[in-house]
């Protein structure tokens, strides 16, 4: 009898876990949304009638149990480090000098290239493919517990797609709001006279920091990787290579992740994203520029917080570009 339930329970289980991977990572649903919920009730039905069957990695179980008291704190095994930043061209130029400098003379360097994400640093951490703990950056050693949170997120799978990933995979990204989400939560918390956020980012940091993961699950958050932390077994020798490994399993990513091959092709990225910043869907406050060949990452280390091998290139912030505006229009 149980065998039987549990055949249907995983196939629904999988139904759910596909088609809803194709709404929430490649917004590109196949199935109708009534068609998913009758599933998703279907579900529902059957884990309460067969309470023991349920497993922590259902579709079911993404709204956590009841609310925490506290946040516990978590020990990021490999520190999650922070960004130097570059405002220009030359400090680009400073960068590239510098890793250079340290590299066998005309080694050729490709470049990783992505949307400075403005939203906050999480870690998730699988095991056997399975999601057991997300965690905030914090100070980089430390920070703090939020996985009944982050299971909420419904690009984040609760379990990773296809094989061959690593006993133990620690996955880096940012949690964010897209602005048409935080513009519907403010206008919605407007109405009914609760306090609004004042950008994206203070949003997600907010719903983040819920102990109760019901209201987490109220908010319109994302998630998108950008680097590995821990893993059991290292795969691929190239970042992006990485990360669109972490694609195949499941892992959503920014479409605007790029491979470069010199430092033209990065300011030709940076002027791009500058020009398309408004179009975008989520909030950024620049690019962050890799070296994109791991070995050559890991020859050029870090100094102190920040990599040697990695920076972020900032756009001016906005304050100064509306100056900028009068000044032409005096
Ligand atoms: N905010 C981002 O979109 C972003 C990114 N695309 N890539 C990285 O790479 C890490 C790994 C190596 C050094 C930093 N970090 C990012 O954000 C960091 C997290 C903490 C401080 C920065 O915001």
């Amino acid at each position: 009898m149980t065998t039987d339930i549990q055949q249907q329970l995983s196939e629904l289980q999988e139904q759910l876990n596909y088609h809803g991977h194709l709404y929430y990572v490649e917004d590109n649903p196949e199935l109708p949304d009534a068609e998913y919920d009758r599933m998703m009730q279907q579900l529902l039905a059957l884990e309460a009638e067969y309470p023991e069957l349920i497993s922590s990695d259902s579709p079911s179980q993404r709204v956590g149990g009841k609310p925490l008291s506290a946040f516990s704190q978590v020990q990021h095994e490999i520190p999650m480090l922070s960004l130097d930043n570059a405002f220009d061209d030359e400090d680009l130029d400073g960068f590239e000098k510098r890793l250079k400098d340290r590299l066998t003379a005309n080694t050729t360097v490709n470049y990783s290239c992505e949307p400075k994400l403005d939203g906050l640093a999480v870690s998730l951490m699988y095991e056997n493919g399975v999601l057991v703990q997300a965690a905030t950056r914090g100070d980089g050693t430390t920070g703090e517990n939020i996985t009944q949170n982050v299971r909420t997120i419904r690009n984040v799978p609760l379990r990773l797609q296809g094989s061959g990933w690593p006993q133990r995979l620690e996955v880096r990204g940012e949690v964010f709001m897209p602005k048409l989400g935080f513009e519907k939560l403010n206008q919605t918390n407007e109405k009914k006279g609760e306090k609004t956020f004042a950008n994206p980012r203070n949003a997600a940091a907010g719903s983040l920091r819920q102990l109760d993961s019901k209201i987490t699950a109220t908010r319109p958050l994302s998630f998108y990787a950008y680097s590995v932390g821990v893993m059991s077994d290292s795969f691929g020798d190239s970042h992006v290579g990485r990360l669109e490994q972490l694609k195949e399993w499941g892992v959503p990513l920014s479409s605007e992740v790029k491979r470069v091959e010199n430092l033209e092709e990065v300011k030709a990225y940076y002027q791009d994203i500058s020009n398309r910043r408004e179009a975008l869907p989520y909030e950024i406050d620049g690019v962050v520029i890799k070296v994109d060949d791991v070995a050559t990452q890991e020859r050029l280390g870090f100094v102190a917080r920040a990599p040697r091998w990695a920076i972020a290139y900032k756009f001016p912030a906005q304050e100064e570009i509306t100056l900028l505006e009068d000044v032409e229009f005096q």
